[in-house]
């Protein structure tokens, strides 16, 4: 499980998070909403190991993250999209994903001379893995295309498999439906349940509130750096003080 504890940060004299606790349970969605500029983005910079916060905890499954350290964080189970798609645009897509494979034995000399079956071993299971992800995600026929030539929706698709392929148990994403068509969104759907159903959580950040209502089990809304309301997607929907600060009319 993720637990946020009342976590803060300020760049020079602006308060960004403001005592922020959000908990992401194993096989569960979580929607983190709320205005531009609201701390969406600097919450999952925070607990992907982006920056360090001035106060507050991030533990998964009870222990404490080393907070700050990107790889290190990475390397305990949190995995991160972002809003624009990092992906190596003159890579192929399998190439893409081939490099998203964690803890590769083949970047290490010693494993490389000393154990060679091992290396070929685990480069033919990563292979498996990229193909089994890709047919997931629809994209298995796109394996030789570069991933600058992909359609922005798909490159968002093959940025959640270039993650999925470091088996994260923590997935946090960026507004993986801006800018992408209905049909992809409805991908990115049955492939966020499908992570779910797998036992991992996810934490969404979303404008788009249709597939927020859709998907996630627990709404948590962010305002000028604080949670001002958390419960299920109807609830969010019901709550006043939601419907006057986030969608700017009176309740
Ligand atoms: N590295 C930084 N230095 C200075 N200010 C920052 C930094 N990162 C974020 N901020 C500020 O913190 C506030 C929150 O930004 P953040 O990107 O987290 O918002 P958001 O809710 O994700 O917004 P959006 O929906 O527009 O992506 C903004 O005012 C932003 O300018």
């Amino acid at each position: 499980m993720l637990t946020v504890s009342d976590v803060s940060i300020a760049f020079g004299g602006f308060q960004a998070l403001r005592g922020v606790s959000m908990v992401a349970r194993p096989g569960s969605i979580v929607g983190l909403v709320g205005p531009n500029g609201s701390g969406k983005s600097t919450l999952l910079n925070i607990v992907s190991g982006i920056y360090r916060p001035d106060a507050g905890k991030v533990r998964l499954n009870d222990k404490p993250l080393p907070l700050g350290r990107i790889e290190a964080v990475a390397a305990r189970g949190i995995g991160r999209t972002f809003q624009v798609p990092r992906l190596a645009q003159r890579l192929t897509v399998l190439q893409n994903m081939l490099v998203g494979a964690r803890d590769q034995p083949g970047e290490r000399l010693f494993d490389l001379f000393l154990r060679p079956g091992r290396v070929a071993a685990m480069e033919a299971d990563a292979l498996a893995r990229s193909v089994a992800i890709l047919k997931r995600l629809g994209l298995v026929e796109k394996a030789n295309d570069y991933a600058g030539n992909l359609s922005g929706g798909q490159q968002k698709l093959l940025t959640m498999g270039v993650l999925l392929m470091s088996d994260p148990q923590v997935l946090l994403l960026d507004e993986p439906a801006a800018g992408v068509n209905p049909v992809l969104i409805e991908q990115q759907v049955e492939f966020l349940r499908s992570l779910r159903d797998e036992g991992r959580a996810i934490v969404l950040i979303e404008h788009n509130m249709e597939m927020i209502s859709n998907v996630c089990d627990v709404v948590y809304v962010l305002d000028a750096g604080a949670v001002i309301a958390e419960g299920t997607p109807a609830e969010i929907r019901d709550n006043a003080e939601v419907i006057q600060s986030y969608l700017g009319q009176p309740a």
